[in-house]
């Protein structure tokens, strides 16, 4: 029986991941039929929990997002309103698994006032299923990708999408908690350090890194995570298509281990990794390097303890 000496787990019993890293384009319907495809291939290797990457539905770009995006609420939304939320509940209900379903972009329209034109918002949002299809969370991306970095790479997502406002702690009932967040949210550190000292054994991030960012920091930040938090990190990319679109994705999809070692790195084209997380590579990790013990909460305050905003989005 776990007393103050023997923290109880935070992973139940182990469970295998696997990160897709699809080739996607802009035709939704044959994006949405490579997707199963591919979350079959990864169930049948074992996968109970599989992502995928960030906007896999569609291309990634702000002038794609209005054209591809889908009407979630009301919840469950109809096929025509978002086939996208249909196909992932097919895919994980079909295969059994638990499914991180990557992003999409998400259409809400709202009459903020009687006699008001309606409003729409934009949003980048993952939708995450049971194995019996049922939706568990949607996490709409907190932190939007606005860059400009000159000669390499400039994208405002805030041209289009609006942010979302809380953060995302999934329950799998049979594993623990999972922390979700999308792609430039990595960089935030303050995310995943709550999401880790609220429970969660894994970080999953389904995201979109380039090739000015993706070469410097997509692994370092993995591993960051990893390391801060002593947890499992993933993250998913779409694979790399140098022939569609203007935006060319990093790739390198990977898993990493609670002492910040990638276990599974994929390389550019279309693969899916897989990776076998077990509790005690955690408690080895916090045992081994103390940190939850030895936090100086008496010179900074601890960020889990602030009000959190964990409401449905
Ligand atoms: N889709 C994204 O949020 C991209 C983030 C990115 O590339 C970065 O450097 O951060």
């Amino acid at each position: 029986m776990a007393s103050a000496a023997t923290p109880s787990p935070v992973l139940k019993q182990p469970v295998r991941i696997a990160c897709v890293q699809l080739a996607s384009g802009s035709d939704k319907a044959a994006n949405l039929a490579r997707a199963a495809e591919k979350v079959r291939e990864a169930a049948a290797g074992g996968a109970k929990i599989v992502v995928l990457p960030e906007c896999f539905n569609s291309p990634y770009g702000c002038d794609h997002f209005p054209h591809y995006a889908e009407t979630l609420l009301p919840s469950p939304p109809s096929a025509e309103d978002s086939p996208s939320f249909h196909a992932l509940a097919a895919m994980a209900r079909d295969n059994g698994v638990y499914l991180i379903g990557g992003s999409i972009p998400e259409r809400e329209t709202t009459l903020s006032q009687e006699g008001a034109q309606p409003q729409t918002r934009y949003y980048n949002t993952a939708l995450i299923f049971s194995p019996s299809g049922s939706l568990l969370a949607t996490h709409r991306k907190v932190h939007l990708f606005d860059i400009d970095i000159p000669g390499g790479i400039t994208f405002r997502e805030s041209d289009v999408l609006s942010p979302g406002n809380k953060l995302t702690v999934v329950d799998l009932p049979e594993y623990g908690l999972v922390g979700i967040a999308i792609c430039y949210d990595v960089r935030f550190p303050e995310l995943a350090t709550i999401a880790a000292r609220k429970g969660c054994f894994a970080l999953v991030y389904p995201g979109a890194f380039n090739l000015t960012t993706g070469p410097l920091h997509w692994e370092l930040l993995g591993r960051a995570r990893a390391l801060d938090n002593q947890c499992y990190v993933a993250l998913c990319s779409p694979a790399r298509d140098m022939t569609e679109g203007v935006y060319h994705a990093w790739g390198h999809s990977l898993v990493v281990d609670p002492m910040a070692k990638v276990i599974v790195q994929a390389g550019e084209g279309e693969e899916v990794v897989f990776a076998d997380l077990d509790e005690q590579k955690i408690e080895s990790a916090r045992s081994g390097i103390p940190l939850r013990h030895q936090r100086r909460f008496d010179v900074y305050p601890d960020v889990s303890q602030a009000k959190v905003n964990t409401e449905k989005a």
